[in-house]
């Protein structure tokens, strides 16, 4: 693994996201989708999933549910029911609540919440399926009120075809019942724009590979999005004593994720550092995903040496990492350092899969520095605001010449007599 100075180290990725040539694939897909409808929505399920489909088979039926049913296991069946309970206790937890201000003269000032009608939510199943992700889509748009939750997955997962059935069985669970066998840059522009068999979507929620974050910033605009929730990353924030063992464990869990996966340690010691590296090798060659975590660890990987704890917060804040943890002689104390994380892990016990799994919060969560500014994917990514405004004839009275005064100044006479017209007839 590379060894750097934490002082020279950015973000986590260039501002310029993907390659050129993935740039212009997805453009290329994202507008066949927009142009053709379901004929290019067929055809690149067939060039880029290898699998041949019609406008009749795009939807995922109710007897392939139900079979899917008896291709889990009981202990899945346990482990996703507890974990829904989890992550619906904690997204419960962030529902707000419209309000209203009624002031003495009568005036009504509020922020009303609604829920969105129709979002699409990605789940991705191009290399692995990640039924958990189900979860972490569909939870907080039910608690938000979605009326109309609609999911699409790719139609092969490694080479196979075919949904996996455990995300069947987990969408099933979460109680959805609109679900389309379309993966990629393709499926995330068919919800954008719609096709003839796909009404199109409000907002497009979910994680992906490099193709479908590209594809949700370039449909943003035509629908919302929630955030660019790429390819996976995990920097760990560690010193001497930090076990190696579990640092390693920690980075490679994100590393098997995609070869452009990150996963990088940020240490104020040095033999930690070298401690690590040996760890990742050694346990690097048993992981079954050994080639995406080797490509990822080669390529994006690092370990950042830093002279002082203040050093090595300054480069986690540059790098604002999708997860974050803290194996530190005493973590909590540097939480409030911390400004820039769309997760953070506090404490040895608290490895990242806790969070992936099972904990509670989000684990949809901004990629590629985008934590600086975006959050982990939750309730009000699935509400819209409307505010209101109700003025009182005493109210209008008593602040009109203020209202008149600001828009004569920016030269808008008609506004200025929307409001004179009202003080002429009333005082
Ligand atoms: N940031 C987060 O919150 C988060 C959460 C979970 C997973 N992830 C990430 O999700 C990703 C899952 O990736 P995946 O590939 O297994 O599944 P995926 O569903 O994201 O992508 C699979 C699709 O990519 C498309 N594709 C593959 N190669 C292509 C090519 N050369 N050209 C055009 N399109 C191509 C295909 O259409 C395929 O259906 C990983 O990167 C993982 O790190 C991120
Ligand atoms: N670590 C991923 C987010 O980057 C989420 C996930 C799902 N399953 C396993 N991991
Ligand atoms: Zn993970």
């Amino acid at each position: 693994m590379r060894k750097l100075r934490a002082e020279q180290f950015g973000l986590t990725r260039k501002v310029e996201y993907g390659s050129p040539e993935q740039n212009e694939t997805v453009a290329r897909i994202v507008e066949a989708i927009r142009t053709e409808g379901d004929a290019a929505l067929l055809r690149y399920t067939e060039e880029l999933d290898r699998v041949r489909l019609d406008t009749g088979t795009l939807r995922v039926t109710n007897d392939e549910i139900q079979a899917a049913y008896d291709r889990v296991d009981a202990d899945f069946l346990t482990a996703i029911r507890q974990a829904a309970l989890n992550i619906r206790a904690f997204h419960e937890k962030q529902l707000r609540q419209s309000w209203v201000d009624v002031q003495p003269d009568g005036t009504m000032l509020g922020q009303l919440l609604r829920p969105l009608k129709r979002v699409g939510v990605y789940v991705p199943g191009g290399k692995a399926a990640y039924p958990s992700s189900v979860l972490m889509n569909v939870i907080p748009a039910q608690v938000a009120g979605v009326p109309e939750i609609v999911m699409v997955t790719p139609p092969a997962t490694g080479g196979k075809t075919g949904i996996d059935p455990y995300i069947l069985v987990a969408a099933a669970e979460a109680g959805v019942k609109e679900m389309y066998r379309i993966g990629g840059a393709q499926a995330v522009a068919a919800l954008a724009y719609g096709t003839a068999t796909i009404p199109p979507v409000d907002k497009i929620c979910g994680p992906g590979n490099i193709y479908v974050a590209l594809a949700k910033r370039a449909v943003f605009g035509v629908v919302a999005i929630d955030s660019i929730a790429g390819p996976s990353e995990i920097v760990v924030l560690a010193d001497e004593t930090a076990d190696p063992a579990y640092v390693a464990a920690d980075l490679l869990s994100q590393a098997e994720h995609d070869e452009m996966a990150s996963a990088i340690l940020v240490t104020t010691s040095e033999a930690l550092g070298d401690a690590v590296a040996v760890e990742i090798e050694q346990q690097l060659s048993t992981l079954p995903r050994e080639g995406t975590a080797r490509q990822s660890i080669d390529g994006y990987g690092a370990i950042l040496l830093a002279d002082s704890m203040a050093e090595a917060i300054a480069a986690v804040n540059r790098m604002a990492p999708e997860h974050l943890e803290i194996m530190t002689a005493d973590p909590m104390t540097l939480l409030g350092r911390i400004e820039n994380a769309g997760a953070i892990f506090v404490g040895p016990y608290s490895s990242e899969p806790v969070g992936d799994y099972f904990a509670g919060p989000n684990h949809i969560l901004p990629t590629n520095g985008t934590a600086r500014f975006s959050s982990p994917v939750n309730v009000d990514d699935f509400m819209k605001k409307s505010s209101l405004i109700h003025y009182s004839k005493d109210a209008l009275l008593a602040n009109g010449d203020q209202i008149i005064t600001l828009a004569r100044h920016e030269g808008l006479e008609a506004h200025a007599r929307a409001i004179e017209i009202r003080l002429e007839r009333e005082r």
